[in-house]
C-alpha cells in the first residue's frame, strides 16, 4: 500500500447547521450547555445527520511498541514493562480496560514493535508486528524505509478493519516505555519548539533522568529537523513503528469519516503527523484531555483543539480519551433526546409578558 492518503472530506456542513438550529429549539436558554453544545454539533456533522445517534461501538486501539532510546536512561521504568502491560491489557487488568468498560467502549491491543517475539499472543495482536523495538531516535533512524511503510500500511489497515467491523468512534491509545521521548521530538519538529520546552517527566523521571532525556530530545530533534517537511521521512527518522502506525490510523479514520477522541502526548504527536499525511484530518478529532506533559499543550495549540478535560493525567493507554467519552455521549444524546420548547409546551424567551391591562 502506498503512503499517500486519499483526500479527506470535511464533516457534513448541512448536519452541522441543522444541529446548531436544533440546539436553539431545545428546552434550555440558548448556549447554556456551553461546550457540550459544540460537541454535539461536531458529532452530528461527523455522522452527517441531525439528530445524531448514540454511538453503538466506540473502540480503543492500543498501539504497543518499545523504543531503543529507553536503554539510555530516559524513562523511570524498564522496557520489559511494555510486554508485561500488553499481557495485562489482554487479561483486563489495566486502567484502559476499566475506563473503557465504564465508558461503554471495547479494547483492542496491537503489538507493532514490542521487544518480544510475540510468542503466545493472539494472532490479532501480533498480525501487524513490524519489528522488535524501534531505533534509538537520538542516534539512529527509528525505522528503515520498508519498516515505515509497513507501519503506515498497518495503521491504515487497522483503521479499516475497525470501521468495517462497525466501530463508529475511535480512540488511539499507546503503551511503550520510552515513547514520550520520540513523541516530544516529533512535536518539537512540527511546532518549532525548543527541546527544553517539550521535555516532560514521562513515567516520573527524576532531575538527572530529565537531563538525560533533554539531551536525547536535543539530539533526536537535530536529526528530525532535517526531514520535518516530509511526514513519512519524519516518521522514519524520529518515531517508532507504534507511533507511525498510530499516525496512519488517525489519518485513515478521517478518510473513513469516523470521529476520533484523542488522548495524551503520544496521540497528539501522531495527530500532528497525521494532519501532514492527510490534510483536514483534524476536523474529525476532538481532544479528550490535557496531559501534564508540556509538549501536549503545544501540539494541541498547533492542532487548534481545546481539550475537554484537565485531570492531570499522564498515563496514556487511551485513558484521557476514555475519561472524556461519557461527555461525548452526553452531548450526542442531549442533541438527540431533549424536548424542544414546542414539544414540551415551554415558553420561549420572546414570549410576550402578560400585561396587567384588562
Ligand atoms: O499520555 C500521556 O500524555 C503520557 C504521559 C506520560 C507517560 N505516558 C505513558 O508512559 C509511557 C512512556 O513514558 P516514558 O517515561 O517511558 O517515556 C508510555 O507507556 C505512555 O503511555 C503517557
Ligand atoms: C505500569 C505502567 C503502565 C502504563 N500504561 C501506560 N504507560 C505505562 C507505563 C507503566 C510503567
Amino acid at each position: 500500500m502506498s503512503t499517500d492518503f486519499p483526500h479527506v472530506t470535511a464533516p457534513d456542513a448541512t448536519a452541522r447547521r441543522e444541529a446548531v438550529a436544533r440546539h436553539e429549539r431545545l428546552t434550555k436558554p440558548q448556549g447554556s450547555l456551553g461546550r457540550l453544545e459544540e460537541l454535539g454539533v461536531w458529532v452530528a456533522a461527523c455522522q452527517g445527520q441531525c439528530p445524531p445517534k448514540p454511538f453503538a461501538r466506540p473502540r480503543v486501539v492500543v498501539f504497543a511498541g518499545d523504543h531503543g532510546v529507553a536503554a539510555h536512561g530516559v524513562s523511570a521504568f524498564p522496557s520489559e514493562v511494555t510486554g508485561q502491560m500488553v499481557a495485562n491489557f489482554l487479561t483486563g487488568g489495566a486502567a484502559v480496560n476499566v475506563l473503557a468498560s465504564v465508558a461503554g467502549a471495547t479494547v483492542r491491543v496491537v503489538d507493532l514493535s514490542v521487544d518480544t517475539d510475540g510468542a503466545g499472543l493472539p494472532e490479532q495482536v501480533t498480525a501487524h508486528k513490524v519489528r522488535r523495538s524501534s531505533g534509538s531516535v537520538d542516534r539512529e533512524d527509528a525505522l528503515s524505509d520498508a519498516e515505515v511503510r509497513a507501519a503506515i500500511t498497518a495503521g491504515r489497515a487497522i483503521a479499516d478493519e475497525e470501521v468495517d467491523s462497525g466501530a463508529d468512534l475511535l480512540v488511539a491509545g499507546d503503551m511503550g516505555i520510552g515513547n514520550t521521548t520520540p513523541a516530544s521530538v516529533l512535536i518539537a519538529a512540527l511546532t518549532g519548539a525548543e527541546p527544553v520546552a517539550v521535555v516532560g517527566r514521562g513515567t516520573g523521571i527524576d532531575d538527572r533522568g530529565w537531563m538525560r532525556k533533554a539531551v536525547a530530545v536535543r539530539d533526536g530533534l537535530r536529526r528530525a529537523r532535517r526531514v520535518s517537511g516530509d511526514p513519512v521521512a519524519l516518521l522514519r527518522a524520529a518515531s517508532g513503528a507504534d507511533i507511525a502506525a498510530m499516525a496512519a490510523f488517525l489519518a485513515q479514520a478521517a478518510v473513513r469519516r469516523t470521529p476520533v477522541v484523542l488522548d495524551g502526548l503520544i496521540s497528539a504527536a501522531a495527530a500532528l503527523v497525521a494532519e501532514e499525511l492527510a490534510p483536514g484530518a483534524s476536523a474529525w478529532w476532538v481532544a479528550g484531555h490535557r496531559s501534564v506533559e508540556p509538549a501536549h499543550t503545544l501540539a494541541l495549540e498547533q492542532l487548534d483543539l481545546t481539550p475537554l478535560l484537565e485531570l492531570d493525567l499522564r498515563l496514556g493507554e487511551g485513558s484521557g480519551a476514555l475519561a472524556a467519552l461519557p461527555l461525548v455521549s452526553m452531548a450526542t444524546r442531549v442533541l438527540a433526546e431533549m424536548a424542544t420548547f414546542e414539544d414540551a409546551g415551554v415558553s420561549g424567551r420572546d414570549t410576550p409578558l402578560p400585561t396587567d391591562a384588562g
